[in-house]
């Protein structure tokens, strides 16, 4: 549905010039909800930019549903772009126009009738769940409630491509729950595919197909969502997932574990599967798995849980044990410590 190919785009700054994207390349299926993640200054703002071409590439080829962006003429140009949506992290309303002007002013530009553009509006409206709201003014909404407004003014032009820049990040924690939430139902009641950036990795844990990890300009990592999740390969990204599973260990603990044995990252889908395996593997192996911290949570809908523990037996056994779990579908990841503050790396 989105296809990026080789996009490059560089800046002139006071201090030279500046490479926002590398010879960036990106494909986002029909119906998938695909997220680029990566600190500030990455590239994803220039990225997401460049799909709607509200950024012209200096090189590349972007192409939507099948159609070559960015050769097209201004007319042409403006009529694909109306089929594709987008929402911000400022959410754009006019502040001196009502909840239902919001909606229906572009959608006149658009040159529906009255009518429709009133049976539109409310439609929308429904779905992002603000019917009552039809005549209050922006100042008069929450942040949630504006952002719910900007959507269903995207909505209404019937996109098949959402573009959200940051639309979670000036939210509070339910806040943002609720919109990500209601993203998802967009994606699957509409089917309308959604390609988002973000700095969160929640963002990407709750709702993302697949996910891309930005660094300077370039795409470093991409994969899907679990697989990253489980084994993320590049520095970044071990950051990223690391901000959501950090598994700290006690000082007087380190010592300990570091003398003999091994300590050993257990990664799996599903609510249970993680803690059977592991009886299986005391009872099979001469080894004593002692768990260090554990967590359970979920990535878009599926169950994924960690756990950390500390091996202790032969290693030759430990071997074994390792991938006796790996059979049972348990990812296992060695674990070294960093001398400083013991974190898991
Ligand atoms: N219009 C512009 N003129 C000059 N430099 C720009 C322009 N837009 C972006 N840049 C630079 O390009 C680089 C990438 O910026 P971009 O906004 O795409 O990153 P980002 O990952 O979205 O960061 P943030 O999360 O802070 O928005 C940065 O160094 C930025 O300063």
């Amino acid at each position: 549905m989105i296809e990026l190919t080789n996009i490059t785009k560089t800046f002139s700054g006071k201090q030279g010039d500046i490479h926002a994207l590398k010879d960036v390349s990106l494909s986002v299926g029909k119906g998938e909800i695909y997220g680029v993640i990566g600190y500030s200054g990455a590239g994803k703002s220039t990225l997401i930019r460049c799909v709607n071409l509200l950024e012209q590439p200096d090189q590349g080829s972007v192409k939507v549903n099948d159609v070559e962006l960015t050769t097209l003429k201004a007319g042409k140009l403006r009529e694909t772009r109306s089929h594709i949506g987008m929402i911000f992290q400022g959410f754009n309303l006019l502040k001196t126009a009502t909840v239902y002007d919001n909606i229906a002013i572009p959608l006149k530009l658009t040159g529906l009738d009255k009518q429709a553009v009133k049976e539109r509006v409310q439609k929308y409206l429904d779905i992002v769940g603000l019917a009552d709201k039809h005549d209050a003014y922006p100042s008069e909404l929450s942040g949630g409630q504006k952002q719910r407004v900007a959507i269903a003014r995207a909505l209404s032009h019937e996109p098949e491509v959402l573009l959200s820049d940051e639309a979670t990040s000036a939210l509070d924690p339910d806040t943002t729950e609720a919109i990500l939430d209601l993203l998802l139902r967009i994606n699957k009641e509409l089917g309308i595919t959604i390609l988002l950036i973000t700095h969160e990795m929640n963002v990407i844990q709750r709702i993302c197909d697949r996910v891309a990890v930005m660094e300077n300009g370039e795409v470093i990592e991409e994969g899907n969502t679990k697989d990253i999740f489980i084994s993320p390969q590049q520095r970044t990204t071990k950051r990223f997932v690391n901000s959501l599973f950090s598994h700290d260990i006690p000082d007087d603990l380190v010592d300990r574990l570091s003398e003999n044995g091994q300590v050993a990252k257990l990664s799996f889908f599903g609510e249970s599967s993680g803690d059977p395996a592991l009886a299986l593997v005391t009872k099979k192996y001469n080894i004593y798995p002692n768990i260090l911290s554990g967590s359970i949570t979920r990535i878009k809908e599926e169950a994924f849980g960690q756990l950390l523990v500390h091996f202790k037996g032969e290693q030759a056994e430990i071997n074994d044990a390792f991938q006796f779990l790996q059979d049972q579908q348990v990812h296992v990841e060695g674990v070294t410590f960093d001398g400083e503050n013991q974190r898991v790396s």
